[in-house]
């Protein structure tokens, strides 16, 4: 494995973003959410977080965006950390070959959704998160403020707002599940909860630092643990098999690292032991991954050689 600059990955990121800028502006912005669609596609940004604190980006990677999906992470982290391997008995660790907000498998699989990143998937976590904390996307915003040391990281209303508007599907699906007994908190409040966290907003600078715990076999900024060494390599591994939907598998030969996308055009990626990758440009592909920014993963893993393979 080549040794890239450990201290200075200025240079190389500057070179992916001239290398992927013929792919900034391609592909659509989630337009099923019409607070994301009116997003000017052209942004693209990308920010490197290291074990020691620094980060470093390129473009519009101090822009807040919507993080959408990436916040799905989070919520798994802090579900496990707060409440245990329990919530594995209400939610699955398998690839769902599906798109992110299908209901197809919910009957066939009695209401347990196959992993924690699809969109019943994440309902479940948060209802876990919920039922153990009584405010979950508070208790996650705050969690996001520390991580990224960036107490300015807030709900977007709007986005929520459209969300709840548009928000038939992630209705239908939350209760569905409840007809199996697999939500335990009344289906309206959880809705809530879930579309404030998909609102939230964050630059690649943040998600990067943010998610330094993945990389650092889950030790949180502060140094105390967040998570057990084996429950952070899980929840990579989860992010590997399942974190960009049913494109995991070409995510997974184009990149080799664990990623988590969002409808955002946002996409955080892990290399453990070593840094924390965001990247962001809202053109998303049919799959609702970001164009661009899969593109300069798959650039930054073939420059570098570092991959978890
Ligand atoms: N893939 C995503 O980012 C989907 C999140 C979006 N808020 C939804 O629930 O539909």
């Amino acid at each position: 494995m080549p040794d890239v600059v450990r201290t200075d990955y200025g240079p190389l990121l500057e070179r992916i973003a001239a290398d992927i800028a013929p792919l900034i502006g391609s592909g659509t912005p989630a337009e099923y959410i019409p607070a994301l669609a009116s997003v000017d596609r052209r942004q693209f940004g990308m920010a490197i977080a290291d074990l020691d604190g620094n980060v470093f980006g390129v473009g519009d990677w101090r822009v807040p965006f919507s993080a959408q999906s990436i916040t799905k992470v989070f919520a798994l982290a802090l579900a496990l950390a707060e409440g245990g391997d329990s919530l594995w008995e209400r939610v699955g660790r398998e690839p769902s070959g599906n798109p992110f907000n299908s209901l197809v498998q919910l009957e066939y699989e009695n209401g347990i959704p196959r992993n924690p990143f699809i969109n019943a998937g994440a309902l479940v976590v948060t209802d876990r998160l919920q039922t153990l904390t009584g405010d979950a996307s508070s208790e996650l915003l705050e969690f996001l403020r520390q991580e990224s040391r960036n107490p300015d990281i807030g709900f977007d209303a709007e986005v929520a707002a459209s969300e709840q508007e548009h928000g038939d599907r992630n209705a239908a699906v939350a209760h569905f599940m409840a007809s199996y007994g697999n939500i335990d908190n009344p289906v309206p409040a959880l809705l809530e909860h879930y579309f404030w966290q998909c609102s939230i907003e964050m630059s690649c600078a943040d998600l990067a630092r943010a998610g330094r715990f993945l990389a650092r076999h889950g030790l949180r900024a502060d140094g105390t643990r967040l998570l057990t060494r084996s429950e952070a390599k899980q929840i990579n591994a989860v992010m590997l098999t399942c974190g960009t939907y049913d494109a995991a598998g070409e995510f997974a030969y184009r990149v080799g690292l664990p990623g988590k996308s969002g409808v955002g055009g946002g996409i955080v990626a892990v290399v453990p032991g070593r840094c924390t990758l965001a990247v962001w440009s809202p053109g998303l592909d049919s799959r609702g991954n970001s164009v661009a920014g899969v593109a300069a993963l798959d650039r930054f893993t073939t420059l570098t050689g570092l991959s978890v393979f």
